[in-house]
């Protein structure tokens, strides 16, 4: 193995090494600070062989984890839908509409990532209070608590919330049966479900919800740990490498030593020699004076020899080991490659409908709307909506919902050219961007969206369900940003909706 060969092995070592961490980082705090584990003990030793034995280990582990918990997100996320329709049951009291709509948006943007479950629980009680709390539209004006404590007032209404927080402990109770949590929590979980089971008194359900919001975080706190031990296998694989590589730079040192101390050594041999003999007199002592030279420069050389020789054998030994682990590298690299980009395309991804999400949206807008700005072309941003949606989930139930919302972008898709692009913005929100197309054109299409949504014959459980939607259209101006042009758009939707429903509205 030549010089420029092994060190251009190694420039291909380094590079997998920075490569194979950068991948990982950005993704997720947790999985920055294991890529920053990985940069620091990428310096210490590691035994190569238990390190590939245990990254194949895990690699399915991972991917089983990943499954578990976008079952345990949905589990979730129809958990708190079910909680807040509950509440939206009491025939006493109104749930505050605004405030239901933020939480059911936070829950939308929120549902796959376990982080922000105990936020969304928490955000729930909040408006189970202020629901429960407010006074009685048709019954006595006192607060719920004071009603509580006076139960001669109103009995129905005191009736009604207990009803609603037995039906909402039921429910978390059923949440906590879907936690994979470690044995040690059996017992917790048991005496809270218990508890749960048994509570019909407000004043001890925020008490009771914490507890729960605290096992959701152990529960999240587990998925962590199993990303983070699979990275820590990368991260001592990663190790190993590094020590090959440090190796192989000090055979190349001390090649190189060994080079120059010949060199010097054969230069002190010449002059040592030259200057004999100028000083030797006769020939017979001259003869034998370059002899003995010689053959202690042949002696030199010989040495120099078979010590390169042994160099270049536990050089090649060491440079096939790394050819070795860098194959291995590469391919684990490919494969935390796809894994990385399948879980990049899942948190793009809506998992119901399939298409892209509202935060490939907010990626996918501002270069769009930079790139059509530049060209002097027109874009035009189309918000849809579909009209009383919740009618639907109401008269049918969710399934029948999801059903819908399913079916409605298959439609509109349909009308949509391969240029445009279409996005679930949220519930029953559906946002599409048509690039380099005039507003006319827009509303033209926007209007043909519309009809081909009225004209689909629905079917739920073998009925007809007529759906229609609403429409807001606006067309990108010079100078003006995303969100502003989103503005725009959501102005006419609402425009819409106020007019009628199942209508095109659009800003001039
Ligand atoms: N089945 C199902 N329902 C959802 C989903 N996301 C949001 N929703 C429901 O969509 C409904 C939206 O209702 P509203 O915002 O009151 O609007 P609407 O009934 O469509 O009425 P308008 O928009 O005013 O025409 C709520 O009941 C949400 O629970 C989902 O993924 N599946």
């Amino acid at each position: 193995m030549t010089e420029p060969s092994s060190d251009k092995l190694i420039e291909v070592l380094r590079k997998a090494v920075s490569r194979t961490s950068m991948l990982a980082e950005g993704n997720d705090p947790q999985l920055d600070s294991v890529v920053r584990q990985i940069r620091q003990t990428i310096t210490k030793g590691a035994n190569a062989e238990e390190i590939q034995k245990a990254l194949n280990n895990a690699e399915p582990f991972l991917i089983q984890s990943d499954e578990a918990h976008l079952s345990r997100a949905k589990q979730v996320r129809s958990t708190l839908q079910d909680l807040i329709d509950i509440l939206e049951k009491q025939d006493d009291k109104q749930v505050p509409q605004s405030e239901k709509k933020q939480l059911e948006a936070k829950i939308r943007l929120h549902w796959q990532q376990p982080s922000q479950w105990p936020l969304l629980l928490k955000d729930f009680l909040t408006l189970a209070e202020n629901t429960l709390n407010q006074p009685a539209t048709d019954h006595a004006k006192s607060s719920f608590f004071k009603r509580l404590l006076n139960r001669s007032a109103k009995n129905d209404a005191i009736k009604n919330t207990q009803d609603i927080i037995i039906q909402v402990s039921h429910t978390l109770a059923g949440l906590l049966n879907n936690l994979s949590l470690p044995s040690i929590h059996d017992n917790d979980i048991a005496d809270l479900k218990t508890a749960l089971s048994k509570n019909d008194n407000l004043q001890q359900f925020p008490d009771l919800l914490d507890e729960t919001i605290n096992l959701v975080m152990v529960a999240v706190g587990k998925n962590q740990e199993s990303l983070t031990n699979y990275l820590n296998q990368l991260n001592k694989q990663l190790a190993s490498i590094n020590e090959s590589i440090t190796h192989s730079d000090q055979t190349q040192k001390s090649l190189s030593k060994s080079r120059e101390g010949l060199n010097t050594k054969l230069q002190q041999q010449m002059k040592d020699t030259s200057k004999a003999v100028q000083e030797a007199s006769e020939l017979n002592s001259l003869k034998s004076l370059i002899n003995e030279r010689l053959s202690t420069i042949s002696t030199t050389m010989t040495a120099y020899r078979s010590q390169m020789k042994e160099q270049e054998k536990q050089s090649n030994q060491s440079i096939a080991l790394l050819k070795n682990k860098v194959t291995r590298m590469e391919k684990d690299t490919t494969s935390l490659r796809a894994l990385l980009q399948e879980k990049l395309a899942q948190a793009m991804t809506d998992s119901l409908t399939d298409l892209p999400n509202r935060t490939a949206y907010q990626d996918a807008i501002l270069p769009l709307c930079k790139a059509m700005q530049k060209a002097h072309k027109p874009i035009c941003l189309v918000v849809c909506d579909i009209d009383h949606f919740k009618k639907v989930n109401d008269t049918w139930g969710h399934l029948a919902g999801d059903k819908v919302l399913r079916l409605v972008p298959k439609q509109i898709r349909n009308m949509l050219t391969k240029e445009d692009l279409m996005f679930r913005y949220g519930g029953e929100e559906f946002v599409m961007v048509f690039p380099d197309t005039t507003l006319e054109k827009a509303i033209e299409r926007a209007e043909n969206v519309r009809l081909a949504v009225t004209k689909t014959p629905f079917n739920v459980q073998g009925e007809p369900v007529s759906i229609s939607v609403s429409i807001g259209v606006a067309e990108l101006q010079p100078q003006e940003d995303p969100e502003s042009l989103f503005d725009r758009a959501d102005k006419q939707l609402y425009l819409a909706k106020d007019g009628g429903r199942n209508k095109v509205m659009a800003h001039k």
